[in-house]
């Protein structure tokens, strides 16, 4: 199997842009009765990735493992933005975008875009001193490309730690 040029820059590089989206959902739910945790989207966007990735012809299990770590880092993000909302109210959003009709089509394209990704680097992924080496590599080049802050971060390295696992 082919070893994609970019390593796994494309697919670090998605999950920035997920995680960054985060901000835009947190928006959407900021001051509203929606809960930062949706346990039924939730297993929408995961039944939706395990059934990307059979078409696929990768593990469903693994990809919905790596879809849960996705998950999770959207809610670090939106949890430490209600915190600094919260303390600090200025810097609180003015425009609180539509998640229905908005924001979790954005996460759907998304989705889609990394099931190629997750196959596209399918040889490079798994327990190696190469594939943590490439994933440290594409980790400092999405922080500095997508401008991370601490907390986005923070939630990045969460997002890609199943990459190398197994
Ligand atoms: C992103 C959202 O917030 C949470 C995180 C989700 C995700 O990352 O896909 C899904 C549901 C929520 O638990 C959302 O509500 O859409």
């Amino acid at each position: 199997a082919s070893v994609p040029a970019g390593g796994l820059t494309a697919l670090v590089g998605l999950s920035a842009e997920r995680i960054l989206l985060a901000d835009k959902v947190a928006a959407a739910k900021f001051g509203t009765t929606a809960p930062i945790e949706d346990p039924v989207r939730e297993q929408q966007v995961l039944d939706q990735a395990a059934a990307l990735a059979v078409q696929a012809g990768i593990d469903p299990v693994d990809t919905v493992e790596f879809f849960r770590a996705q998950i999770e880092s959207s809610k670090v993000v939106q949890r430490g933005l209600f915190d600094l909302w919260t303390r600090r109210p200025e810097l609180a959003p003015t425009e609180r975008p539509d998640l229905a009709t908005e924001v979790r089509p954005e996460l759907d394209r998304i989705t889609v875009q990394f099931i190629g990704e997750l196959a596209a680097s399918e040889s490079l992924r798994g327990p190696t001193p190469r594939c943590v080496v490439s994933l440290v590599v594409a980790g400092t080049k999405a922080e500095r490309q997508y401008r991370l802050d601490r907390l986005h971060e923070r939630a990045l390295r969460g997002a890609v730690t199943p990459v190398c696992a197994r």
